[in-house]
């Protein structure tokens, strides 16, 4: 739905395969303000949209448990038209994208945020995060007063223009950016609002281009925020609706320091000053932590068990051998329905040499393939997401930077062809089937070497009603902890997976998605207790260990996603302690 046309602007949902001859990025395709072309492409939408139905949506989502603490909860509220969003533009779009209900964690977190609360929400893959924030941004700027300058920009610098973003939406990897973006345009056509993104791997100076005609919301990866803000190309003293999508990532060890760094050393008013807004899927409670730094009189909500996976996804596990991992997915990807435009299938490979080589092979033996890493050139990466989007090549072989937030319509089966280390990585996975209502499949080839996550994917698979292969039930009992809870217990630091991450192909996030700093020491406050943090130097492949205790300590990766030593994610978390 993210990509559908009714709104012309969206750079990212075309249906056509990538023909065209030179690359420009979304944002800077042309904008046509034309009120035909406006109808038509309202028209067009009506035609080819295929959203989920309301029943769908009803049904999947009733018996999601919603779950919020804090003070003064502002109540729930069933029905869009109730949310006293302050414009009927906001309400013409919502009606346009056909949402006819909202869910679940939109009932309970839209409230809370147009009651100007700070929000710590998590809710299941695919369930409307989106959205949630969306909504009440638009809303609030629209009933603030308007910026003194017209275009909330100045000149005071000669080379270019500063300009002042009333929110800021923040997401770890390039492609959710900009999706982020085009559905924040659509969610505000015709609301007078300025989107604009900016996002590394694309040219910097067509961004600021756009950033100097006037922003309200500007969507962005840390890193090109960062690099703006330095140049004095973008101010954050107006920002006074923050949100983070993909909290727990924003806060993991690649990006917190830089993170932390945009929050509370770059201008931006302080918690209380401005509102800000959690979101993810995932949520372990020392991220919840670190977040709580950002947050003022927070309220925390929960839809559905924190990190659990929805039910609407059929797991399946096979054990298997390294060795016959590619004809077991041979098997696979002939023993069912064809892969098609509407039934796509992605391929979760742990490297990037790993991708390429898959795939190659894939192609090579006559399955329609492509390719996203974070090696890759943005444009490649673009052209791979729009030719699977198409169904021009209905399998996408990836790594983890495609594992969060993306919604492509129509991905009927997620293939876990090497498992990540943590189970939070398999849910975001996973999730990037069964959205919005709809059923998906998600098969994962575990090795030996995936030992240590047997414990947290059986519990996993338990909370999701899932049939647990008794194999797996034994891994789980015989692997790292037995008997105590994996999902609160560590395994980094283990002789897992035998990879060594100097090799730096280990884990993806590419270039500006994910942060190359060094591990930000402050995540490690209990894992680690002397003051003397690690500092891990990757710089020409070498691991320093500046650490006096690095012996007595388990190492985090800081290539391995969610790898602090002292586990991912602790369950279904009560909602006590951290909200
Ligand atoms: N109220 C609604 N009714 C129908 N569809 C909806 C509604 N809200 C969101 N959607 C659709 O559901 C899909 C998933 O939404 P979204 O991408 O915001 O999920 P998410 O919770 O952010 O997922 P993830 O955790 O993977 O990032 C999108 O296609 C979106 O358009």
């Amino acid at each position: 739905m993210s990509s559908r046309p009714w709104f012309p602007h969206s750079g990212s949902g075309s249906t056509q395969p990538p023909t065209r001859p030179s690359y420009r990025p979304p944002h800077l395709r042309r904008l046509p303000h034309n009120p035909v072309v406006d109808t038509i492409s309202e028209k067009l939408y009506e035609l080819k949209v295929t959203t989920p139905q309301e029943e769908e949506i009803e049904n999947a989502y009733s018996e999601t448990a919603v779950e919020s603490t804090g003070t003064d909860i502002p109540a729930a509220v069933a029905s869009f038209e109730d949310m006293g969003f302050c414009t009927t533009a906001l309400s013409d779009n919502i009606r346009r994208c056909r949402y006819v209900r909202p869910t679940p964690i939109q009932r309970h977190a839209i409230p809370v945020a147009m009651a100007g609360r700070d929000l710590m929400a998590c809710a299941q893959t695919g369930s409307g995060k989106t959205a949630a924030f969306c909504f009440p941004i638009i809303s609030r700027i629209l009933v603030d007063k308007p910026q003194k300058t017209a275009n909330n920009y100045n000149r005071s610098h000669q080379r270019s223009a500063l300009a002042r973003p009333r929110a800021l939406i923040l997401a770890p990897t390039r492609e959710l950016s900009s999706q982020i973006h085009d559905e924040a345009k659509k969610f505000s056509y015709q609301t007078g609002l300025k989107v604009a993104v900016a996002y590394g791997g694309a040219p910097i100076v067509p961004q600021l281009r756009i950033l100097e005609k006037g922003v309200d919301i500007l969507v962005a990866t840390p890193g090109r925020l960062m690099d703006m803000i330095e140049r004095e190309n973008v101010s954050l003293q107006n920002i006074k609706y923050l949100a983070l999508d993909e909290a727990d990532r924003m806060l993991d060890m690649g990006f917190e320091r830089q993170v932390r760094k945009i929050v509370q050393q770059m201008g931006m008013p302080q918690p209380g000053a401005r509102q800000t807004m959690l979101f993810s899927a995932t949520f372990p409670a020392q991220i919840q932590r670190l977040a709580s730094d950002f947050l003022t009189n927070y309220i925390f909500i929960t839809a559905g068990k924190v990190g659990s996976s929805t039910n609407l996804i059929a797991q399946k596990v096979e054990f298997v051998s390294d060795m016959d991992k590619r004809d077991r997915l041979v098997n696979l990807l002939s023993s069912q329905d064809s892969p098609s435009k509407n039934s796509l299938i992605l391929v979760f490979v742990e490297t990037k040499r790993g991708a390429d080589s898959l795939q190659d092979w894939l192609s090579r033996a006559g399955f329609p393939s492509t390719v996203i890493h974070g090696d890759k050139l943005q444009m490649e990466r673009e052209r791979a997401l729009k030719s699977f989007r198409s169904g021009r090549t209905p399998i996408l072989v990836a790594t983890d930077v495609a594992a969060r937030g993306l919604d492509i319509p129509h991905v009927a089966h997620v293939i876990n062809f090497d498992l990540p280390r943590s189970v939070d990585d398999y849910v975001h996975r996973i999730g990037r089937t069964g959205r919005a209502g709809q059923s998906g499949l998600a098969t994962a080839f575990f090795t030996k070497r995936n030992a240590p996550l047997a414990k947290a994917l059986v519990e996993l698979m338990q909370e999701a009603n899932q049939e647990i292969p008794t194999w797996l039930d034994e891994f789980a009992k015989n692997s790292y902890g037995g008997g105590g809870s994996s999902r609160s217990s560590h395994y980094e630091g283990s002789d897992f997976g035998g990879h060594d991450f100097r090799n730096g192909s280990y884990g993806d996030y590419g270039n500006d998605d994910y942060s190359s700093q060094p591990a930000d020491t402050a995540a490690y406050a209990d894992l680690y207790p002397a003051a003397n943090m690690p500092i891990l130097n990757q710089a020409g492949g070498h691991i320093a260990y500046n650490f006096p205790y690095a012996a007595n300590y388990p190492v985090p990766d800081p290539h391995a996603s969610s790898s602090y030593g002292y586990g991912y994610n602790c369950g279904p978390v009560v909602a006590s302690g951290w909200d």
